[in-house]
Protein backbone atom coordinates (compact mmCIF):
# COMPACT_ATOMS: atom_id res chain seq x y z
CA UNK A 1 0.00 0.00 0.00
CA UNK A 2 1.27 3.11 -0.94
CA UNK A 3 2.05 5.68 1.48
CA UNK A 4 0.62 9.12 0.41
CA UNK A 5 2.75 11.74 -0.08
CA UNK A 6 2.12 14.50 2.95
CA UNK A 7 2.04 17.88 1.90
CA UNK A 8 5.91 18.64 2.53
CA UNK A 9 7.63 21.69 1.84
CA UNK A 10 10.34 19.98 -0.03
CA UNK A 11 11.79 22.00 -3.18
CA UNK A 12 12.72 20.85 -6.29
CA UNK A 13 16.27 20.23 -6.36
CA UNK A 14 18.32 22.45 -9.03
CA UNK A 15 21.90 22.24 -10.38
CA UNK A 16 23.90 24.45 -10.56
CA UNK A 17 25.85 23.86 -14.00
CA UNK A 18 29.08 25.34 -12.66
CA UNK A 19 31.46 23.15 -13.80
CA UNK A 20 29.78 21.06 -16.84
CA UNK A 21 33.57 19.89 -18.40
CA UNK A 22 34.10 16.74 -19.35
CA UNK A 23 34.25 14.60 -16.26
CA UNK A 24 30.72 15.77 -16.22
CA UNK A 25 29.73 13.21 -19.70
CA UNK A 26 32.47 10.40 -18.37
CA UNK A 27 30.39 8.59 -15.95
CA UNK A 28 27.01 8.84 -18.31
CA UNK A 29 26.64 5.31 -19.77
CA UNK A 30 29.09 3.29 -22.30
CA UNK A 31 27.92 1.40 -25.08
CA UNK A 32 26.31 -1.55 -23.28
CA UNK A 33 24.38 0.90 -20.61
CA UNK A 34 23.06 2.97 -23.65
CA UNK A 35 21.79 -0.03 -24.82
CA UNK A 36 20.06 -2.03 -21.93
CA UNK A 37 19.55 0.68 -19.57
CA UNK A 38 21.30 -0.89 -16.94
CA UNK A 39 23.27 1.26 -14.53
CA UNK A 40 24.83 -1.56 -12.42
CA UNK A 41 25.06 -5.28 -12.58
CA UNK A 42 26.04 -8.03 -10.55
CA UNK A 43 27.03 -10.89 -12.04
CA UNK A 44 27.35 -14.75 -10.34
CA UNK A 45 29.10 -12.42 -7.60
CA UNK A 46 30.50 -14.41 -4.40
CA UNK A 47 32.09 -12.43 -1.51
CA UNK A 48 33.33 -13.78 1.14
CA UNK A 49 35.04 -12.57 5.12
CA UNK A 50 37.32 -15.25 6.17
CA UNK A 51 35.05 -18.07 6.96
CA UNK A 52 31.83 -16.14 6.00
CA UNK A 53 29.97 -15.98 2.93
CA UNK A 54 28.27 -13.17 2.87
CA UNK A 55 26.93 -13.25 -0.93
CA UNK A 56 26.43 -16.46 -2.47
CA UNK A 57 26.20 -16.10 -6.72
CA UNK A 58 24.33 -12.98 -6.56
CA UNK A 59 23.35 -11.62 -9.93
CA UNK A 60 21.27 -8.34 -10.15
CA UNK A 61 20.67 -5.96 -12.61
CA UNK A 62 19.82 -2.01 -11.59
CA UNK A 63 17.77 -0.84 -14.66
CA UNK A 64 17.52 3.48 -15.23
CA UNK A 65 14.75 4.86 -13.17
CA UNK A 66 14.51 1.93 -10.63
CA UNK A 67 13.67 2.34 -6.92
CA UNK A 68 14.70 -0.87 -5.76
CA UNK A 69 14.37 -2.32 -2.20
CA UNK A 70 16.47 -4.59 -0.80
CA UNK A 71 14.91 -6.80 2.12
CA UNK A 72 16.32 -9.07 3.82
CA UNK A 73 17.49 -9.94 7.75
CA UNK A 74 20.09 -9.36 9.86
CA UNK A 75 23.57 -10.46 8.24
CA UNK A 76 21.37 -11.40 4.84
CA UNK A 77 24.34 -9.25 2.53
CA UNK A 78 22.69 -6.22 1.60
CA UNK A 79 25.46 -4.05 3.03
CA UNK A 80 28.22 -6.28 1.36
CA UNK A 81 25.96 -5.87 -1.76
CA UNK A 82 25.93 -2.31 -2.13
CA UNK A 83 29.22 -1.51 -0.81
CA UNK A 84 30.43 -4.12 -3.92
CA UNK A 85 28.03 -2.16 -6.07
CA UNK A 86 29.73 1.30 -5.04
CA UNK A 87 33.52 0.01 -5.16
CA UNK A 88 34.37 0.17 -1.50
CA UNK A 89 34.84 -3.57 -1.50
CA UNK A 90 35.50 -6.15 -4.23
CA UNK A 91 33.94 -9.40 -4.51
CA UNK A 92 35.74 -12.58 -4.31
CA UNK A 93 34.26 -13.96 -7.66
CA UNK A 94 32.23 -13.00 -10.42
CA UNK A 95 31.45 -9.32 -11.60
CA UNK A 96 30.30 -5.97 -10.48
CA UNK A 97 29.60 -3.38 -12.63
CA UNK A 98 28.65 0.81 -12.34
CA UNK A 99 27.39 2.56 -15.40
CA UNK A 100 28.97 -0.50 -18.02
CA UNK A 101 32.62 -0.44 -16.24
CA UNK A 102 34.54 -1.13 -13.22
CA UNK A 103 32.80 0.64 -9.39
CA UNK A 104 36.06 0.79 -8.67
CA UNK A 105 36.72 3.51 -11.58
CA UNK A 106 36.54 7.23 -9.70
CA UNK A 107 35.04 8.68 -12.39
CA UNK A 108 32.55 6.42 -12.99
CA UNK A 109 31.71 6.77 -9.26
CA UNK A 110 30.92 10.48 -9.45
CA UNK A 111 27.83 9.26 -11.02
CA UNK A 112 26.82 7.65 -8.10
CA UNK A 113 25.67 9.21 -4.51
CA UNK A 114 25.86 6.95 -1.76
CA UNK A 115 24.49 6.78 2.05
CA UNK A 116 26.61 3.86 3.99
CA UNK A 117 24.54 2.31 7.09
CA UNK A 118 26.76 3.86 9.18
CA UNK A 119 28.64 7.31 9.32
CA UNK A 120 30.49 9.31 11.16
CA UNK A 121 31.09 12.99 10.22
CA UNK A 122 33.80 15.07 11.72
CA UNK A 123 31.61 17.08 14.92
CA UNK A 124 33.91 20.29 14.64
CA UNK A 125 32.93 21.05 11.16
CA UNK A 126 29.91 22.72 10.75
CA UNK A 127 27.07 21.50 7.96
CA UNK A 128 27.57 23.92 5.12
CA UNK A 129 31.41 23.30 5.59
CA UNK A 130 30.78 19.50 4.96
CA UNK A 131 27.93 19.85 2.06
CA UNK A 132 30.83 22.50 0.05
CA UNK A 133 33.38 19.73 0.79
CA UNK A 134 31.60 16.71 -0.58
CA UNK A 135 30.33 18.76 -3.43
CA UNK A 136 33.86 19.44 -4.11
CA UNK A 137 34.33 16.26 -5.68
CA UNK A 138 31.26 16.14 -8.21
CA UNK A 139 31.54 17.85 -10.78
CA UNK A 140 28.15 19.49 -10.60
CA UNK A 141 26.25 19.90 -7.62
CA UNK A 142 23.13 20.52 -5.90
CA UNK A 143 22.60 24.42 -4.79
CA UNK A 144 23.41 24.08 -0.48
CA UNK A 145 20.28 25.74 0.03
CA UNK A 146 17.72 24.00 -2.34
CA UNK A 147 19.65 20.50 -0.41
CA UNK A 148 19.22 21.86 2.86
CA UNK A 149 15.64 22.63 2.86
CA UNK A 150 14.66 19.60 0.36
CA UNK A 151 16.01 17.51 3.49
CA UNK A 152 14.82 19.50 6.39
CA UNK A 153 18.19 21.02 7.70
CA UNK A 154 17.03 24.80 6.58
CA UNK A 155 18.68 27.13 9.02
CA UNK A 156 21.10 24.68 9.91
CA UNK A 157 24.48 26.00 7.63
CA UNK A 158 26.29 27.32 10.47
CA UNK A 159 25.63 24.61 12.85
CA UNK A 160 28.54 21.99 13.95
CA UNK A 161 27.86 18.58 13.25
CA UNK A 162 28.45 17.90 16.83
CA UNK A 163 25.28 20.11 17.51
CA UNK A 164 23.06 18.32 15.77
CA UNK A 165 20.09 15.67 16.47
CA UNK A 166 20.82 12.02 16.00
CA UNK A 167 18.12 12.65 13.31
CA UNK A 168 19.64 15.80 12.14
CA UNK A 169 22.88 14.04 11.48
CA UNK A 170 20.82 11.18 9.78
CA UNK A 171 19.69 13.15 7.46
CA UNK A 172 22.21 15.08 6.65
CA UNK A 173 24.30 11.71 5.83
CA UNK A 174 21.20 10.91 3.13
CA UNK A 175 21.59 14.39 1.86
CA UNK A 176 24.90 13.91 1.35
CA UNK A 177 24.22 11.52 -1.31
CA UNK A 178 22.82 13.73 -3.10
CA UNK A 179 24.70 16.64 -3.23
CA UNK A 180 26.61 15.66 -6.55
CA UNK A 181 23.35 15.42 -8.49
CA UNK A 182 23.83 11.64 -9.05
CA UNK A 183 21.70 9.61 -11.39
CA UNK A 184 21.74 6.47 -9.02
CA UNK A 185 21.56 6.30 -5.24
CA UNK A 186 22.92 4.06 -2.65
CA UNK A 187 21.00 4.44 0.12
CA UNK A 188 21.43 1.92 3.27
CA UNK A 189 19.03 1.84 5.80
CA UNK A 190 18.66 5.94 5.32
CA UNK A 191 15.64 5.99 8.09
CA UNK A 192 17.23 4.26 10.74
CA UNK A 193 16.82 6.38 13.86
CA UNK A 194 14.22 8.70 12.81
CA UNK A 195 11.35 9.31 13.67
CA UNK A 196 7.70 8.87 11.55
CA UNK A 197 7.75 12.50 10.53
CA UNK A 198 11.63 12.76 9.76
CA UNK A 199 11.01 8.85 7.96
CA UNK A 200 8.06 10.53 6.46
CA UNK A 201 10.00 14.06 5.12
CA UNK A 202 12.82 11.70 3.84
CA UNK A 203 10.39 9.72 1.43
CA UNK A 204 9.44 12.41 0.12
CA UNK A 205 12.71 13.77 -0.95
CA UNK A 206 13.47 10.20 -2.45
CA UNK A 207 10.26 9.78 -4.00
CA UNK A 208 11.00 14.04 -5.82
CA UNK A 209 14.38 12.27 -6.86
CA UNK A 210 12.92 9.36 -8.39
CA UNK A 211 9.89 11.46 -9.79
CA UNK A 212 12.81 13.57 -11.63
CA UNK A 213 14.14 10.79 -12.98
CA UNK A 214 16.83 9.27 -10.27
CA UNK A 215 17.40 6.00 -9.69
CA UNK A 216 17.76 4.27 -6.26
CA UNK A 217 18.91 1.44 -4.36
CA UNK A 218 17.85 1.18 -0.94
CA UNK A 219 17.51 -0.80 2.14
CA UNK A 220 15.43 -1.04 5.17
CA UNK A 221 14.19 -2.81 8.13
CA UNK A 222 11.26 -1.17 7.53
CA UNK A 223 8.97 -2.95 5.54
CA UNK A 224 6.40 -0.68 5.33
CA UNK A 225 9.40 1.67 3.98
CA UNK A 226 9.89 -0.98 1.05
CA UNK A 227 6.02 -0.81 0.42
CA UNK A 228 5.66 2.65 0.30
CA UNK A 229 8.66 3.66 -1.52
CA UNK A 230 10.08 0.76 -3.89
CA UNK A 231 8.54 -0.41 -7.02
CA UNK A 232 10.62 -3.36 -7.46
CA UNK A 233 11.72 -5.43 -4.16
CA UNK A 234 14.65 -7.69 -3.74
CA UNK A 235 14.55 -10.27 -0.88
CA UNK A 236 17.90 -11.08 -0.18
CA UNK A 237 18.44 -14.06 2.26
CA UNK A 238 21.38 -15.66 3.25
CA UNK A 239 23.61 -14.29 0.84
CA UNK A 240 21.15 -14.84 -2.18
CA UNK A 241 18.28 -13.47 -3.97
CA UNK A 242 15.20 -15.50 -3.13
CA UNK A 243 13.10 -13.12 -5.16
CA UNK A 244 12.74 -10.10 -7.32
CA UNK A 245 10.48 -8.56 -9.01
CA UNK A 246 7.07 -6.05 -8.41
CA UNK A 247 6.12 -5.70 -4.48
CA UNK A 248 2.88 -8.03 -5.83
CA UNK A 249 4.69 -10.11 -7.44
CA UNK A 250 6.92 -11.10 -4.76
CA UNK A 251 3.79 -11.19 -2.47
CA UNK A 252 2.42 -13.85 -4.74
CA UNK A 253 5.79 -15.37 -5.14
CA UNK A 254 5.45 -16.36 -1.44
CA UNK A 255 2.05 -16.93 -2.28
CA UNK A 256 0.82 -16.82 1.84
CA UNK A 257 -2.33 -16.74 3.02
CA UNK A 258 -3.17 -16.81 7.07
CA UNK A 259 -6.03 -19.19 7.89
CA UNK A 260 -7.42 -17.92 10.78
CA UNK A 261 -10.00 -20.62 12.32
CA UNK A 262 -11.34 -20.71 16.48
CA UNK A 263 -10.80 -24.90 17.40
CA UNK A 264 -9.27 -27.05 19.49
CA UNK A 265 -6.30 -29.41 18.97
CA UNK A 266 -5.81 -30.02 14.74
CA UNK A 267 -4.08 -33.34 13.35
CA UNK A 268 -0.85 -32.77 11.36
CA UNK A 269 -1.86 -30.98 8.20
CA UNK A 270 0.34 -31.08 5.02
CA UNK A 271 0.98 -27.61 3.03
CA UNK A 272 1.31 -25.65 6.60
CA UNK A 273 4.48 -23.65 6.85
CA UNK A 274 3.93 -21.87 10.41
CA UNK A 275 1.02 -22.30 13.09
CA UNK A 276 0.18 -19.11 16.02
CA UNK A 277 -1.94 -19.60 18.38
CA UNK A 278 -3.52 -17.19 20.08
CA UNK A 279 -5.68 -18.54 22.90
CA UNK A 280 -7.86 -20.73 21.08
CA UNK A 281 -7.86 -18.84 17.48
CA UNK A 282 -5.39 -20.86 15.68
CA UNK A 283 -3.30 -18.91 12.41
CA UNK A 284 -2.05 -21.47 9.59
CA UNK A 285 0.36 -20.17 6.99
CA UNK A 286 0.34 -21.78 3.75
CA UNK A 287 0.66 -21.08 0.39
CA UNK A 288 -2.74 -23.02 -0.94
CA UNK A 289 -5.38 -22.20 1.15
CA UNK A 290 -8.41 -23.67 -0.61
CA UNK A 291 -6.37 -27.17 -0.10
CA UNK A 292 -5.49 -26.60 3.23
CA UNK A 293 -9.45 -25.69 3.90
CA UNK A 294 -10.82 -28.88 2.13
CA UNK A 295 -8.38 -30.95 4.56
CA UNK A 296 -9.22 -29.44 7.22
CA UNK A 297 -13.07 -30.18 6.30
CA UNK A 298 -11.83 -33.73 5.38
CA UNK A 299 -10.25 -34.01 8.81
CA UNK A 300 -13.92 -33.80 10.12
CA UNK A 301 -12.46 -31.33 13.24
CA UNK A 302 -14.54 -28.76 14.89
CA UNK A 303 -13.64 -25.06 14.27
CA UNK A 304 -15.30 -21.72 13.44
CA UNK A 305 -15.05 -18.74 12.43
CA UNK A 306 -12.89 -19.33 9.68
CA UNK A 307 -10.60 -16.47 7.94
CA UNK A 308 -8.54 -16.47 5.13
CA UNK A 309 -6.03 -13.31 4.46
CA UNK A 310 -2.93 -12.67 2.30
CA UNK A 311 -0.01 -11.89 4.66
CA UNK A 312 2.33 -8.82 4.86
CA UNK A 313 5.06 -8.26 2.78
CA UNK A 314 6.85 -9.31 6.19
CA UNK A 315 5.26 -12.66 6.38
CA UNK A 316 5.78 -13.29 3.21
CA UNK A 317 9.48 -12.21 3.43
CA UNK A 318 10.23 -14.34 6.67
CA UNK A 319 8.62 -16.88 4.95
CA UNK A 320 10.47 -17.13 1.87
CA UNK A 321 13.94 -16.89 3.85
CA UNK A 322 12.53 -19.59 6.32
CA UNK A 323 12.19 -21.40 3.14
CA UNK A 324 15.57 -21.20 1.92
CA UNK A 325 18.43 -23.39 3.52
CA UNK A 326 22.15 -22.34 3.03
CA UNK A 327 23.68 -24.50 1.27
CA UNK A 328 26.55 -26.29 3.42
N1 LIG B 1 34.03 -6.76 7.46
C1 LIG B 1 33.49 -7.94 7.74
N2 LIG B 1 34.22 -8.91 8.30
C2 LIG B 1 33.68 -10.12 8.57
N3 LIG B 1 32.40 -10.45 8.34
C3 LIG B 1 31.62 -9.50 7.79
C4 LIG B 1 32.12 -8.21 7.48
N4 LIG B 1 31.10 -7.48 6.95
C5 LIG B 1 30.02 -8.28 6.94
N5 LIG B 1 30.34 -9.49 7.45
C6 LIG B 1 29.43 -10.63 7.59
O1 LIG B 1 28.84 -10.86 6.32
C7 LIG B 1 27.46 -11.20 6.46
C8 LIG B 1 26.61 -10.20 5.71
O2 LIG B 1 26.70 -8.96 6.36
P1 LIG B 1 25.99 -7.64 5.82
O3 LIG B 1 26.39 -6.51 6.71
O4 LIG B 1 26.26 -7.49 4.38
O5 LIG B 1 24.44 -8.00 6.02
P2 LIG B 1 23.18 -7.02 6.05
O6 LIG B 1 22.11 -7.74 5.31
O7 LIG B 1 23.55 -5.67 5.59
O8 LIG B 1 22.84 -7.00 7.59
P3 LIG B 1 22.18 -5.82 8.47
O9 LIG B 1 20.76 -5.72 8.01
O10 LIG B 1 22.29 -6.35 9.86
O11 LIG B 1 22.96 -4.59 8.23
C9 LIG B 1 27.20 -11.23 7.97
O12 LIG B 1 27.35 -12.56 8.40
C10 LIG B 1 28.29 -10.35 8.53
O13 LIG B 1 28.61 -10.72 9.85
Amino acid sequence: MAESTTGSTTTSITTTTTSLGPAAGTASGTGTEERTGTLARAVEVTRRYGDVLALDGVSLDIHAGELVGLLGPNGAGKSTLINLFVGLRRPTSGRMELFGGSPADAVRRRGIGVTPQETGLPPTLRVREVVDFTAAHYPRSIERGALLERFGLSGLERRQIGGLSGGQKRRLAVALAFVGDPRLVFLDEPTTGLDVEARRGLWDAIRDFHAEGGTVVLTSHYLEEIEALAERVVVIGHGRVLADGPIAEVQGIAGVRRVALTGGDLPELPGVLRTEREGDRVHLLTTDADALVRRLVRADVPFSDLEIRPTSLEEAFLTITARAPRDA
